[in-house]
């Protein structure tokens, strides 16, 4: 059995009377890449936000690396390893590539204001800054205004940014979201790379083809709860899976 590193027991929140996330325990493995499947409102996004400590869950814990951080700020969270890329992009526009991924090094290096008294951070940080943009494929565009990035280079920029915070596990929120199909391969590429380079990642993903190609473990997320969990392969074709998806109308793609 592999370490854990991340963990939810019993997790829930309610909306009033509506139960988006409920009782759901999850252990993430150390080194593997989970990936969170289901239909549309079934709760993933609403997961991810518990997790990283924008929503206060109604029920359970969450432990990370052993320790509860149920009660733990979203910025304490980011400092003790858990890095987060969100759905729609969240890049600064009038900043530039590198000025965005320097800004998000600047803090995992704890570079403030004070940048003369910190020189050997900052050649640090400098390095960090190139380092990431070159692997999420950017440093050609590194001098280029994030807002006039493609949404799809943006996306890549998002990633670097959570990446120069150099988390242990990463949230990946549909990362391929909204991209042009010809970019999707490269961000599967740094997805890949990152993976294999050690992080931990759970992935919040539609496209099945790039499910069955990059996760170790499959999780089925139905009306806020665990609906089935384990080799992707098997949950793909499970008959209560494939029933939970007949209304989404997406049972074609899940089980291709
Ligand atoms: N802040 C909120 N207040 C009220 N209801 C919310 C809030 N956030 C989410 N919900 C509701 O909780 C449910 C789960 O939403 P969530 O965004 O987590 O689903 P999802 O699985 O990520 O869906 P999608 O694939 O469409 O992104 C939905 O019914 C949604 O309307």
């Amino acid at each position: 059995m592999s370490e854990i590193i991340l963990k939810t027991e019993n997790l829930g929140i309610s909306f009033g009377a509506h139960k988006a996330v409920s009782n759901v325990s999850l252990e993430i493995e150390k080194g593997k890449l989970t990936t969170i499947l289901g239909p549309n409102g079934a709760g993933k996004t609403t997961f991810f936000n518990l997790i990283s400590g924008l929503l206060t869950p109604t029920t359970g814990k969450i432990f990370f690396d052993g320790t509860d951080i149920t009660s733990l700020s979203p910025t304490k969270r980011v400092a003790i390893g858990v890095g987060r890329s969100f759905q729609l992009t969240n890049v600064f526009p009038k900043l530039t590539a590198y000025e965005n991924v320097r800004l998000a090094a600047q803090s995992h290096y704890k570079v403030g204001f004070k940048l003369l008294t910190n020189f050997d951070k900052f050649s640090n940080v400098n390095e960090r800054t190139e380092e990431i943009l070159e692997r999420v494929l950017l440093l050609d565009r590194k001098n280029s205004l994030a807002s006039d990035l493609t949404h799809g280079e943006q996306r890549k920029l998002e990633l670097g940014m959570a990446l120069a915070l150099d988390p242990k596990v990463l949230l990946l929120d549909e990362p391929t979201a909204g991209m042009a199909i010809e970019e999707v391969p490269t961000m599967i590429d740094i997805i890949t790379k990152t993976h294999a380079l050690g992080t931990t990642i759970v992935l919040i993903e539609h496209k099945m083809d790039m499910v069955k190609k990059l996760s170790d473990r499959l999780v089925i997320l139905a009306n806020g709860s665990v609906l089935a969990d384990g080799d992707p392969e098997a949950v793909s074709k499970n008959p209560e899976v494939l029933a939970a998806y007949l209304g989404g109308g997406v049972l074609n793609e899940i089980s291709s």
